[in-house]
């Protein structure tokens, strides 16, 4: 009987565990030669990143090109395994650039940590005296990390909030930080679990949770563009992709797979410069819904002159620094292809691949459909799945997007034709 139970596996080499997991499921010679092999992570580096390494999942890395963003030209580096994103990516950049590209504010790198206080007899009272030691709650914050009071950052602020419970009434304080290049949640982390005590002594309450939130909601990167109506295909397609967008304003069954397109953009370049994308995803989800009902990211609308006008606002919580930026070293790289000089400019450009890709999506599905495009891009994959090599792949794939029959079934009975 297979047993998952190890005792001190961590301690094991990143080969040994290899062995092991070979073991367990029977690994060939084969699967484990390929399993052993990485690139430009080395087996060492991934083993200092996390827990209990084996192996490395390599992603597929495409430049989105045509990016022009503030005047400044990108190439974006986008880490992804879905065909047809990076050239629905690139396609919307190069439509973008005929009226300047696009054009981004932000709100600074500013984080919020919750520290969450239980058993507060007057919880009004314990509010205004958090207020009142606001002065000494900064100083014990900042405390913590003067390299990063050195480049101007730190706790700058806090909130506090009264909130119902069916276990009782909480007192929350929101820890208000600026991270500078960091994406923060270690910085702020150590900041709300070093002010727990002291909260606990203004409060007479008990301090639980001590957690940055993902709802990054005073961390906003924002991106417009204005797109030529004859570009896009004329004032017919202009008007299409307004009522797209207005679907997913009102219906939340629209909005998930609309944010879900727009995401498209947003994680392979976070994921290409070592960034969280857990916390991408979860803050831009919860800011979707902000409202009390979730809703669009980005907003579609029609100028006095017919051109089409596109806007994101979006929490963009990435960093330079700190997590696996600096430690991955193709991230590294990746930073350095795009030539972002901090974090906040390193966010707008990311929501601008966001807004990108949801042009080009809208546009395909307000006109021909996304099969067309996405699914001749796709059909190359269903080719190599069904066995096709790579000398008959572009016939193949051809044929199944000429037939409008992109399937497994129909690529495997192509490549035994072809292969005859
Ligand atoms: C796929 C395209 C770009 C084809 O587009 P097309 O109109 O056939 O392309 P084209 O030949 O006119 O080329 C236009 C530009 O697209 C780029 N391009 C064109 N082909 C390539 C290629 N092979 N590799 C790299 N880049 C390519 C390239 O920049 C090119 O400019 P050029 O270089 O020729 O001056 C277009 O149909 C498109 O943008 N479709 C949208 C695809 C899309 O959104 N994919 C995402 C996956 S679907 C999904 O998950 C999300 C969704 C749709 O559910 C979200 C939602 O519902 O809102
Ligand atoms: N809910 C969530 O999203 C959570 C996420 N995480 C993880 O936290 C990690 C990110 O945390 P983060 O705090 O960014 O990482 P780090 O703590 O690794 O890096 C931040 C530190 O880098 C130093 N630093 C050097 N140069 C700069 C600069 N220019 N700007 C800012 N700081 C600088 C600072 O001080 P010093 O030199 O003194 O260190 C700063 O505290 C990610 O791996 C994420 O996955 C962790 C917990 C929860």
């Amino acid at each position: 009987m297979k047993t998952s139970e190890f005792k001190g596996f961590y301690k094991l080499s990143p080969q040994q565990r290899l062995e092991e997991v070979a073991k367990f499921s029977s690994l060939t010679e084969e699967e484990v030669s390929l399993l052993a092999k990485t690139g430009a992570l080395s087996i060492e580096a991934a083993d200092h990143m996390i827990e209990n390494v084996f192996s490395v999942m390599p992603l597929p890395m495409g430049i989105a090109v045509n990016f022009t963003i503030n005047g400044k030209d990108y190439l974006i580096p986008m880490a992804v395994e879905e065909p047809s994103v990076v050239a629905a990516a690139s396609n919307a950049a190069r439509m973008a650039r005929v009226k300047g590209g696009f054009f981004t504010s932000n709100t600074g790198p500013i984080m919020r940590a919750q520290i969450q206080i239980v058993n507060v007899a007057d919880p009004y009272a314990a509010r205004f005296k958090l207020f009142e030691a606001r002065e000494k709650l900064i100083e014990i914050a900042n405390s913590q990390d003067p390299m990063l009071i050195s480049l101007g950052g730190g706790m700058k602020d806090l909130e506090v909030q009264i909130v119902p419970s069916p276990l009782g009434t909480m007192v929350v304080m929101h820890l208000i930080a600026d991270t500078r290049d960091a994406m923060g949640a270690n910085t702020v982390n150590t900041m709300a679990e070093a002010l727990a005590p002291y909260i606990e002594q203004i409060t007479g309450g008990k301090v639980y949770l001590r957690i940055l939130s993902n709802l990054a909601d005073k961390r906003l990167v924002r991106v417009r563009t204005v797109i030529d109506k004859e570009t896009v295909g004329g004032e017919a397609v202009v008007d299409g992709i307004v009522w797209a967008y207005t679907f997913a304003s009102v219906d939340p069954y629209r909005a998930a797979t609309h944010n879900k397109g727009i995401m498209n953009g947003i994680i392979p370049a976070v994921t290409a410069t070592g960034n969280d994308t857990r916390a991408i995803e979860a803050g831009a989800h919860a800011y979707a819904a902000r409202n009390g009902r979730y809703t669009s990211l980005t907003v579609w609308e029609k100028n006095k002159d017919g051109d089409l006008v596109g806007t994101i606002e979006v929490p963009m919580a990435v960093g330079l620094v700190g997590g696996a930026t600096k430690v991955h070293p193709v991230a590294r790289l990746a930073v350095k292809i795009l030539d972002v000089k901090s974090a906040v400019e390193l966010g707008e450009v990311i929501a601008a691949v966001g807004l990108a890709q949801n042009l080009t999506a809208l546009k395909a599905l307000a006109t021909e459909g996304i099969q067309r495009g996405h699914m001749s891009l796709h059909a190359r994959n269903v080719a190599v799945a069904a066995g096709a090599t790579p000398d008959i792949i572009d016939q193949v794939v051809a044929e199944m997007v000429k037939a409008r029959k992109v399937r497994q079934d129909y690529a495997e009975e192509l490549v035994k034709q072809v292969k005859k």
